[in-house]
């Protein structure tokens, strides 16, 4: 059997390697060609798995029974085509949640320091409380964050309680955070649910956050509010066309980064480790490697505040010691002025050091700073008290 793996996947050879020859290749080479001569497809989100792509493969004689992606998002494959030939179809959901739940927290209280405010003073709207969405506002509202959530398809599935509509959270909240999938049509379509019209809606002063798809604003209406009124504050992780994002809008996000909200070591080896488990299924094996097996130590694992800290410059020192949000943006900046935007894009996600997730880091607290446990154990990190 042979597995093409996208090179992006870690710990491939390890899930995939006793159950046939792996092949790697970048995502954005894995074509109908590469895939002429494989068994089973392991791909990321870069990698379009679309009927032409698999026709042609077929039709040239691949023998191609399974696709995984080791991603939450889905939109880069079509489940359809393959359903119509047979071939089965895993992904990996909720693999990364936690690391953009992290990501949001981290580059939500970086804003915060920048410009001056405290998060314990805003109110943020979720939009799409799914796996990411529903984790966020569980620890937004754990750290005793006022949250408002809006999620028609739930909505309708579980009633109205406990959800608005976007228009009621673009008017109440400071802070607007996107979740959603990508889905092109459809009752609940989000391809350019921030439009002209709702970018327009919102609030001097509002930060627009969005680590779902790219595709689910208006990047041209947003770089036009943005540079124009400039009242408002953009943080991009995702963008429409990646990687050869609009350079403009780039210059005039606050925090801007090239799609690495989910990018924890944690995170990827969910994702791998979950497509492994459903193609050893898929193959009625057993599953001989587990997630333990993979996951290293952290390379920072303990943190010991002694008190002295306001308290979200407390959470701050803690997220920064897993993930400074900074970073990512300078090296994407650095990187698009150095060999320009698409190739600069892919270049940090390529390279990126794959950071640990918050629950990875213990937090020991002496005797004075005894108070900041219920907020440190709010935002995820594991606390003890000395
Ligand atoms: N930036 C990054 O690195 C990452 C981005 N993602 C993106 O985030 C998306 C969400 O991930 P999960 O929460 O795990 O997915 P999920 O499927 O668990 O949740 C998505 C939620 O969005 C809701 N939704 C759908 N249409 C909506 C609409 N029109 N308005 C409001 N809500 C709507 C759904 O009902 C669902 O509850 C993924 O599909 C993926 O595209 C996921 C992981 C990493
Ligand atoms: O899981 C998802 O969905 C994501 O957006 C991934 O974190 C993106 O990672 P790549 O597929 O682009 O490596």
């Amino acid at each position: 059997m042979r597995i093409l793996v996208d090179a992006n996947v870690p710990a491939a050879d390890a899930c995939f390697g006793g159950l046939g020859e792996v092949v790697r290749l970048p995502g954005r080479e894995i074509d109908a060609g590469a895939v002429r001569d494989v068994d089973a497809l392991v791909v990321r989100s870069i990698t379009r798995v679309d009927a032409a792509m698999v026709e042609a493969a077929l039709q040239a004689g691949s023998r191609l029974r399974f696709v995984g992606t080791c991603t939450i998002g889905t939109d880069h494959v079509d489940q359809a085509a393959l359903s119509r030939h047979g071939i089965a179809f895993a992904s990996a959901p909720g693999c990364n949640a936690e690391a953009v739940v992290d990501y949001v927290l981290g580059s939500l209280l970086t804003l915060a320091e920048r410009q001056g405010w405290r998060l314990a003073d805003r109110r943020v709207g979720v939009v799409g409380a799914g796996s990411v969405g529903g984790r966020l506002l569980r620890r937004l509202e754990a750290l005793g964050i006022d949250c408002l959530a809006c999620d028609p398809p739930r909505a309708e599935r579980e009633g109205a309680q406990g959800f608005v509509g976007l228009a009621s959270l673009i008017d109440a909240c400071d802070v607007v955070c996107l979740h959603t999938p990508l889905v092109a049509e459809g009752p609940h379509a989000t391809h350019h649910l921030l439009d002209a019209e709702r970018i327009a809606e919102l609030a001097p002063g509002t930060v627009v956050l969005n680590a779902g798809r790219g595709a689910c604003i208006d990047g041209q209406a947003l770089r036009q509010r943005l540079a124009g009124q400039g009242d408002i504050t953009a943080v991009l992780d995702v963008w429409e066309h990646e990687p050869g994002i609009d350079a403009a809008l780039h210059d005039l996000a606050a925090i801007a980064t090239p799609h690495i909200a989910g990018y924890s070591l944690d995170g990827k080896l969910r994702g791998t480790h979950q497509v492994y488990r459903e193609l050893v299924r898929h193959l009625g094996l057993p599953a001989r490697v587990t997630l333990a097996d993979l996951l290293p130590p952290p390379p920072v694992s303990h943190l010991v505040l002694h008190g002295g800290h306001e308290a979200e410059e407390a959470l701050r020192l803690c997220a920064r010691a897993v993930h400074d949000v900074r970073r990512d943006h300078d090296s994407l900046l650095r990187e698009s002025r150095r060999r320009g935007m698409a190739r600069g894009f892919d270049a940090c996600r390529a390279s990126y050091p794959l950071r640990r997730e918050f629950s990875t880091l213990e937090v020991t607290l002496n005797e004075k700073a005894h108070e900041m446990a219920p907020l440190l154990e709010a935002a995820g990190f594991r606390v003890t008290m000395v």
